[in-house]
C-alpha cells in the first residue's frame, strides 16, 4: 500500500512551460552551448582564418591543432568564425521564420474570415513550392558580391516558415475557441491583449519548438547552398568551409582534418538542437514524459477469491497511482461491490478519485496511472457467484477486448463529444456490432441497433443523423444506447448527466432506471450530483482523497450521514434539507 498522498505541489505558470531536466536535455543542451560557446570566443583567441602561410596543406600538429589548408590557411582559426558565421544565420532564420509564421498562422486563425482564408492560402502556396529548389532560384539571382549573411537567411526565413504557420494556425483555431478565450472575449479585452495573455503563453513550447528546427533547417539548407557554390560569399560559414575544402580535393588528398571539423560542428549542432527539441516536446505533451519514463508494469497478482458475497463487481483494496514526477495516489485502498441489478453511486468532490477508479474497473487506465495493488473481480451471470469470475486486472489483451463492452462496458464523462462527428450515428452501432458479433447479418445489426434506440427513447429513424444533427440530450442517448448495445451486466456511468439541463436530465435518469428495472444491468453510477444518487441509487459511496470514507444504503445515508465529510457533502446542498425525510 503507498503512503503517498492524494494531492502533491506541481510547478506552474511560466516555471510549468519550462522542459524538464532529463539527460537528453542536458546532452542537448551541453552541445549546443560549447559549439556556441566556441562561435563566439573562438574567433578572438585562434586569430585571423585569412591569414596565408607558404607550408601549404599540413596535417594537425605544430602549432596548428587542426592542420593547414592548402594555402596555409589554419583550419581552426576557419571553423571558429565558420561556426559564428552559420550560428549567426541560424539564429537569423530562426527570429525571422518564427516570426513570419506567427504572424501568418496565429494572427490569420484569431482574426478569422477573409484575413485567415488570404494567410492561409498564402502559406499553402509557399509550402507546396518545393523549399531547397526555391531557396537555389533566390540565391542563384542574387549577384555574389551582396550575398552576405543576411541575404542568404533572408532567403532561408521567406522560404521556411510556411509549415510551421499551419502548425500554429491549427493550434490557434482551437484555442480560440477555448472557454477561457471565450471569457476573456465577453469581458471586453481588447482582441492583441488576448492574443498576448491568453493564446500565445499556450503557444510558446510550440514556438520554441518550431524555432529550434528553424534554426537547424537553416544552418543544414546554408551548407547545401555554400556547397553548391549559392551561400553567403562574404563571410565564412561551415558550409562554406566546406565548399572550399571540395574545390581543393580535400578528400581525394585525404586532407581529412579540412572538411571532418566542419561537418562535425553541423552534424553535433543538429543533434544538440534535436534533442532539446524532444525535450520540448514533452512540454507541449506532457503524456510523453510519463511515456517515455515508465514501461507499463505488469497488474499485480490477483488476491485469493474473497467470501461469496453477491455482487456482478467485486473490487477489493484497489490502489491506483499517477507516476508523474511527483507521484499523484489517485485512488486508495478501495473495497466495494457492486450487486446485481443494483444502482451504485459513486460520489465526492472534484478530484477525489471517480473518474480513475472508473477507468481503472474498466482496464481503461493509461500510463502514468498504474494499478499497484488490489484486485477487480467480475461474476459472470452464467455461473453462480465465486465461479466464473473474471480477474479484470488479469486478462490479456485479446480476452480484454472480447470482455469490454461485451460484460461491462462504458458511458464517459462529456458523452455528448465522443461521437464521431464525420459518421452516422448507424455506422458508429454498427461497428461495436461488427466487432463483437460478426455472426450477426447487417440486417440483425440494423434490427439490433434499432431496439437500442428505442430502449433509451429516440426514434430510430435518426440512425442515419450525424452528431451534430442531435440535441445534447439525445447525444447523450446515443452513447447510453452504444453501451446497451451487447447487452452487458455492468454499465460504468462518468457523469452522464453534466452538462444537460435538468429537464433533460430527468428523462436520462428516468431511462437508467428503466434500464435496470427492464434489464436488470448493475450501474455504477459517478456523479457530483449527490441529490440525483440520492433520488435513485440504491447505495452510495462517498469518496474523499482517493479513499471511500462511506458506503451504504442511500436512504440510511441522507438520514443518518455516518462519516462527517459526507454530512458536509449533504450540507452544500441545502435544498436536501427541505426534502421530508422518507420521501425517497
Ligand atoms: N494524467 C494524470 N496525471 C497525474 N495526475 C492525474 C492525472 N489524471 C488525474 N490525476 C489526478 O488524480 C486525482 C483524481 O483525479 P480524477 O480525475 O479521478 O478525479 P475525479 O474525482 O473524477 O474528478 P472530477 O469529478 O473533477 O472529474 C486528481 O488529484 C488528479 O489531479
Amino acid at each position: 500500500m503507498t503512503n503517498l498522498g492524494p494531492a502533491t505541489t506541481r510547478a506552474t505558470g511560466f516555471r510549468a512551460m519550462l522542459p524538464r531536466w532529463s539527460p537528453r536535455l542536458a546532452t542537448g543542451l551541453g552541445l549546443v552551448g560549447a559549439i556556441a560557446l566556441f562561435g563566439v570566443l573562438g574567433p578572438l583567441v585562434t586569430g585571423d582564418p585569412a591569414a596565408v602561410r607558404d607550408t601549404g596543406l599540413a596535417p594537425p600538429g605544430g602549432g596548428h591543432p587542426l592542420g593547414l589548408t592548402q594555402t596555409g590557411q589554419d583550419v581552426l582559426a576557419q571553423l571558429a568564425h565558420s561556426t559564428r558565421g552559420s550560428l549567426e544565420i541560424g539564429l537569423l532564420v530562426g527570429v525571422l521564420a518564427t516570426l513570419l509564421s506567427a504572424v501568418f498562422g496565429v494572427l490569420g486563425a484569431y482574426v478569422g474570415g477573409v484575413v485567415d482564408e488570404g494567410f492561409s492560402l498564402f502559406s499553402n502556396v509557399m509550402l507546396v513550392i518545393p523549399g531547397l529548389p526555391l531557396v537555389i532560384v533566390i540565391a542563384g539571382f542574387v549577384p555574389p558580391e551582396s550575398r552576405g549573411a543576411w541575404t542568404i537567411g533572408l532567403v532561408l526565413a521567406i522560404t521556411g516558415w510556411a509549415a510551421s504557420a499551419r502548425v500554429l494556425r491549427a493550434q490557434t483555431l482551437s484555442l480560440r475557441h477555448r472557454d477561457y478565450v471565450a471569457a476573456a472575449r465577453v469581458a471586453g479585452e481588447k482582441p492583441w491583449r488576448i492574443i498576448a495573455v491568453e493564446i500565445v503563453p499556450n503557444l510558446l513550447p510550440l514556438l520554441a519548438s518550431q524555432f529550434v528546427f528553424a534554426v537547424i533547417w537553416a544552418i543544414l539548407s546554408e551548407a547545401a547552398l555554400s556547397f553548391l557554390g549559392l551561400g553567403a560569399s562574404n563571410s565564412p560559414t561551415l558550409g562554406t568551409m566546406l565548399y572550399f575544402a571540395q574545390n581543393g580535393f580535400a578528400l581525394q588528398r585525404q586532407a581529412w582534418w579540412w572538411f571532418v571539423p566542419p561537418g562535425c560542428v553541423i552534424a553535433l549542432f543538429g543533434c544538440g538542437l534535436s534533442l532539446i527539441n524532444f525535450s520540448l516536446d514533452e512540454v507541449i505533451d506532457p503524456r510523453l514524459r510519463a511515456v517515455f519514463r515508465r514501461r507499463p508494469q505488469p497488474p499485480p497478482p490477483a488476491k485469493p477469491a474473497a467470501s461469496p458475497e453477491p455482487g456482478v463487481l467485486k473490487v477489493d483494496s484497489l490502489d491506483v497511482v499517477y507516476r508523474t514526477a511527483e507521484p499523484v495516489a489517485a485512488v486508495r485502498d478501495v473495497s466495494l461491490t457492486l450487486r446485481r441489478g443494483e444502482i451504485l453511486g459513486l460520489a465526492g468532490e472534484s478530484g477525489c478519485g471517480k473518474t480513475t477508479l472508473a477507468y481503472a474497473i474498466a482496464r481503461l487506465h493509461r500510463p502514468p496511472a498504474e494499478v499497484t495493488a488490489g484486485s477487480i473481480a467480475f461474476h459472470d451471470r452464467e455461473g453462480s457467484d465465486g465461479d466464473n469470475a473474471v480477474d479484470i486486472l488479469g486478462l490479456g489483451p485479446d480476452a480484454l477486448r472480447a470482455f469490454r463492452w461485451d460484460k461491462l462496458s462504458m458511458v464517459f464523462q462529456g458523452a455528448m463529444n465522443a461521437l464521431n462527428p464525420v459518421t452516422t450515428v448507424r455506422a458508429q452501432l454498427d461497428d461495436v456490432l461488427k466487432t463483437h458479433r460478426p455472426e450477426l447479418t447487417a440486417a440483425e445489426r440494423r434490427a439490433r441497433c434499432e431496439e437500442v434506440l428505442r430502449l433509451v427513447s429516440v426514434d430510430p429513424a435518426r440512425l442515419s443523423a450525424y452528431a451534430h444533427e442531435l440535441s445534447g440530450g439525445m447525444r447523450q442517448r446515443v452513447m447510453i444506447a452504444m453501451a446497451l448495445l451487447l447487452d452487458p451486466q455492468v454499465i460504468v456511468m462518468d457523469e452522464p448527466t453534466t452538462a444537460l439541463d435538468v429537464v433533460v436530465q430527468r428523462g436520462i435518469v428516468g431511462e437508467i432506471l428503466r434500464l435496470r428495472d427492464e434489464l436488470g444491468i448493475a450501474v455504477l453510477l459517478i456523479t457530483h450530483d449527490l441529490p440525483l444518487l440520492l433520488e435513485i441509487a440504491d447505495r452510495i459511496a462517498v469518496m474523499k482523497d482517493g479513499e471511500v470514507v462511506e458506503l451504504g444504503d442511500a436512504g440510511q445515508m441522507y438520514r443518518a450521514p455516518a462519516h462527517p465529510y459526507t454530512r458536509e457533502l449533504l450540507s452544500s446542498f441545502p435544498g436536501l434539507t427541505e426534502v421530508p425525510e422518507g420521501s425517497r
